[in-house]
């Protein structure tokens, strides 16, 4: 049976990590997560708003961090442009697409059997309430969030990890959602990367991460002497902090950017 990648074992922090200090953004390379950490979650994927705050915000911690700063995202790294604009870097689609502020990119083939999977997934969508898919470059999303009936998951499920062994794609699952993927990448490998070159090199990596998917994310940077934000409610974590919600990290982002 396929394994789905979000099953990272983080192996430390259970409980209720510390509440950063704003020193933290002092001289890092700064990586966010998107949907959940920037954005609230909403009842489907094109449902997120991004207001002019949030906006302002990812221009400042550019200017101030001198463009050590990295939205790393399940998301195609088209939609964090369509939402956040441009002039950072970006990782999209789980660490499978790099774009570098200078304009170098790096992104996959698409995988092998994503166009029959996409419509299997479309058909079966179609047969059940509130199930929904999302299509991207190099996989496609099965959204369970608005179906009411267990069943429905279940069915999610089924048809994902038999998709998954049939065209070898990996299986992901997030917060109401079953992901078909191009495997050979996960945030952690694409902060890393980051991490290889200016401007991001020789400076302490800080992931805000709400998913368990920012597992990846959060063993990378604590492995490279930086640290984790989990962002929710306290849970098995390799992050090192947290903060409660989206509203408390664009607070306390307001407030280290301010205080750089
Ligand atoms: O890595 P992220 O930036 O956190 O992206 C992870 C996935 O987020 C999106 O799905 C989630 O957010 C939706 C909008 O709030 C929500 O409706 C859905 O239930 C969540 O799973 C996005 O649609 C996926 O492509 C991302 O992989």
């Amino acid at each position: 049976m396929n394994q789905i990648a979000s099953d990272v074992s983080p192996s430390t922090n259970i409980g209720i990590p510390e509440m950063p200090p704003p020193s933290l953004l002092r001289d890092a390379s700064l990586f966010l997560d998107f949907d959940g950490t920037l954005v609230e979650i909403a009842s489907r994927p094109d449902g997120v708003s991004v207001d002019d705050r949030l906006r302002r915000l990812i221009t400042r911690l550019g200017e101030r961090l001198d463009g050590r700063m990295a939205v790393v995202s399940g998301r195609p790294a088209d939609t964090i442009t369509h939402y956040l604009g441009e002039g950072f870097a970006i990782s999209g689609s789980h660490g499978l697409e790099m774009r570098w502020a200078d304009g170098r990119r790096d992104a996959p083939d698409r995988p092998h059997g994503l166009v029959e999977a996409m419509a299997e997934m479309r058909r079966f969508a179609d047969g059940h309430d509130g199930i929904l898919i999302e299509e991207k470059p190099f996989g496609v999303g099965l959204h369970y969030r608005e179906a009411s009936s267990a069943a429905a998951e279940a069915a999610a499920r089924d048809i994902s990890e038999r998709l998954a062994r049939e065209t070898g794609m990996q299986l992901q699952s997030g917060k109401k959602v079953f992901e078909l993927r191009a495997a050979g990448a996960d945030k952690g490998q694409a902060i890393a990367a980051f991490l290889q070159s200016a401007p991001f090199a020789g400076h302490k990596p800080l992931f805000l991460g709400d998913d368990d998917t920012d597992e990846h994310g959060f063993v990378v940077v604590r492995d490279l002497g930086g640290a984790g934000i989990l962002v929710g409610d306290p849970r098995e974590t390799a992050a090192r902090y947290r903060l409660g919600g989206v509203s408390d990290v664009l607070e306390w982002l307001e407030t280290a950017v301010e205080a750089l």
